[in-house]
């Protein structure tokens, strides 16, 4: 497993021509497929890029020569762009985060109705100050992979009502961490998750959080 657990039932309401029905997909496309076999190298050479931009000191004739390259591939892309439900980034289930290039790239190795826990690794590009990463993007892991909890214990989309990070030490940046969220208690469309981020041993940050599982075709 890497983005998301496979071997989930996810009991959400198909139609023939919406590919999406309020804030449900219609079909939970997964899909190891569009982008083709290299769409993971091109979302890891896009995080590597990031970590170059955030360090580098470039020249003005760098920034020209590199603003130049980058439209370019911008124009390319263009060419094939497509909704959010078909794009590859984000249901991509074979590659870290789902390959999705705005979340912290996490692999998951286990994931069900008692909970997930995968391994997250904060990149150079999600620093906050002095060489550790930015709560924010830890708060975004956690919220992705508090939700998926909460949407393997509901079979469906929940979406987050509130979430509480504590930070109770510093997270460091290129270093796999052990990420798990849990649903400690469900009232009705309720879905109270719990959360822990460690580095080996020592807790970087917990969880809390309430996720409200969506009704069928809420927006
Ligand atoms: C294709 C391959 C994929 C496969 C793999 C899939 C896995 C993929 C995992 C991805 C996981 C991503 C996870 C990201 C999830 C976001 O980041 S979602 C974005 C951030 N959140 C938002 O924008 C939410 C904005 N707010 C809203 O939309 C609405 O307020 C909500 C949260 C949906 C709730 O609205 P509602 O459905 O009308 O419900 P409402 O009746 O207001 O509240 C229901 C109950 O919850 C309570 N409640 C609601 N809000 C609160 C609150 N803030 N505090 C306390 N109680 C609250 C209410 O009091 C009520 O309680 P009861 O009266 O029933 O006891």
């Amino acid at each position: 497993m890497k983005g998301a657990p496979t071997d989930q039932k996810w009991h959400v309401p198909a139609t023939e021509d919406s590919p999406h029905e309020g804030g449900f997909r219609a079909e939970i496309d997964v899909t190891v497929e569009r982008g083709g076999p290299r769409y993971g190298e091109l979302i890891e050479q896009v995080r590597t890029f990031m970590d170059k931009v955030r360090y580098a000191n470039p020249t003005p004739e760098l920034v020209d020569e590199i603003i130049s390259d980058l439209q370019e591939f911008n124009a390319k892309l263009d060419t094939v762009l497509v909704d959010e439900w078909t794009s590859p980034s984000g249901t991509r289930i074979d590659l870290p985060a789902r390959g999705n290039i705005t979340l912290p790239p996490y692999e998951v190795v286990d994931g069900g109705e008692h909970g997930v826990t995968a391994t997250v690794e904060f990149r150079p590009f999600h620093l906050g100050g002095n060489g550790v990463a930015h709560g924010g993007h830890v708060a975004t892991a956690f919220d992705d992979l508090g939700g998926m909890a909460a949407a393997l214990n509901v079979h469906g989309i929940c979406r987050t009502a509130y979430l509480t990070v504590n930070y109770r030490s510093l997270t460091p940046l290129s270093t796999p961490l052990m990420l798990r969220t849990w649903v400690e208690r469900r009232d009705d469309r309720k879905l109270f998750v719990k959360g822990t981020l460690h580095d080996g041993e020592r807790l970087c940050a917990d969880l809390d959080a309430l996720f409200i599982a969506l009704r069928r075709g809420q927006a």
